[in-house]
């Protein structure tokens, strides 16, 4: 997939995007992570032809997309953006009601799904139906923006910067909500940010893009955090890796000790995050922490142990149950891609 802006001066710079190709995989949360200008937003509007590609092809379940009529397609493709785009002077409910109304949903189809919707993004639908934009907080203004492009149950959610309107607070619990919401209606999602932070957090893969929307890596956020493939995503990653390890990584029975006999406490549990396994010896001024699976005690850990698991995940060696760590991922036999956007 291709594009070349039409203007002397994007004429240039080069293609905007430079014949990437890429899959989505059914369920998961694909996100796009790079330098301003490295092509990410072209390339998300390219999936729901916004931006038309000058060469390749999109494909929707299956679908080639590429020519069909594009505000039909755009009506089966969710879109969120940073500015939510919300009609002013429209209610609520008939902001989120816009694509049903569109698709020929009658009246009451039409307002138990706005209900629907509103509940699930959190919005009480008899406090919030009748008000208008203005009436609204930022992050409130984002979950309509999240619940129209709901609204028909798309294959498919594009977001730009959804959260990037919304303070660093507001932030952190739209993305957690929002991640919810995604494991609640199983939606593919492809999504746009600038912010590694965001990147790893939310995603089941996360792309990083350089210039051109060259793919540097495509992995599991572990991976990346863990093994940069390259000097652009060592660069991204760079300050507060290891702050993101302890986060990403669980403590896997490979970091254990021997069960100790003086282990006071409640202990962590295996598969923890290793930044609260670190906590534990924070707050409970200990050398040694029992490690439990159920009920079973089966092994300690002292600090040195965080450390070295924080060296396994950052060996060479590919991580194996980086799926598995990262949540939700994607659904067993989910290869068959869902939007693919091949060169
Ligand atoms: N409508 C346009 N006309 C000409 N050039 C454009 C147009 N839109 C984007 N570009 C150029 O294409 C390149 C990629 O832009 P794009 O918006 O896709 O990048 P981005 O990675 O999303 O950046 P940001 O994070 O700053 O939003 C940039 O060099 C940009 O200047």
């Amino acid at each position: 997939m291709r594009k070349e802006y039409d203007s002397a001066r994007a004429a240039a710079r080069g293609a905007a995007v430079d014949d990437l190709s890429l899959d989505v995989r059914p369920g998961e949360v694909l996100v796009l992570v790079g330098p301003s200008g490295c092509g990410k937003s072209t390339t998300l509007r390219m999936a729901n032809r916004l931006v038309e590609p000058t060469s390749g092809r999109i494909l929707l379940e299956g679908e080639d997309v590429t020519h069909v009529d594009a505000v039909a397609l755009r009506r089966r493709v969710g879109y969120v953006i940073q500015h939510v785009g919300l009609f002013p002077h429209r209610t609520v409910a008939q902001n989120v009601a816009t694509v049903p109304r569109l698709v020929g949903w009658d009246r009451k189809r039409t307002a138990s799904r706005v209900d629907e919707l509103l509940a699930l993004v959190g919005l009480e639908p008899a406090r919030y139906a009748r008000r208008y934009p203005h009436e609204l907080s930022g992050g409130e203004r984002q979950r309509v923006g999240v619940a129209r492009a709901l609204a028909t149950d798309p294959p498919v959610l594009l977001m730009d910067e959804p959260f990037g309107a919304v303070d660093p607070v507001g932030r952190r619990r739209l993305q957690a909500e929002f991640a919810r919401i995604q494991r609640e209606v199983g939606t593919t999602v492809m999504l746009v940010t600038h912010d590694i932070d965001e990147a790893v957090r939310m995603a089941d893969r996360v792309a990083v893009l350089s210039r051109g929307a060259h793919i540097e890596q495509l992995a599991s956020p572990l991976d990346i955090v863990a093994r940069p493939a390259t000097d652009a995503v060592a660069d991204l990653v760079g300050r507060g890796r290891i702050a993101r390890l302890l986060a990403l990584g669980r403590l896997d029975r490979a970091d254990l000790d021997a069960p100790a006999s003086g282990g006071a406490g409640d202990g962590v549990e295996l598969g923890a995050e290793l930044g609260d396994v670190l906590a534990a010896f924070v707050t409970g001024d200990r050398a040694s922490v029992p490690v439990r699976e159920g009920s079973t005690v089966v092994g300690s850990v002292t600090p040195a142990s965080v450390l070295r698991a924080l060296r396994r995940l950052t060996d060479d060696a590919p991580d194996t149950t980086g799926a598995a760590e990262t949540g939700a991922g994607p659904t067993e036999g989910a290869d068959e891609p869902v939007g693919t956007l091949p060169s």
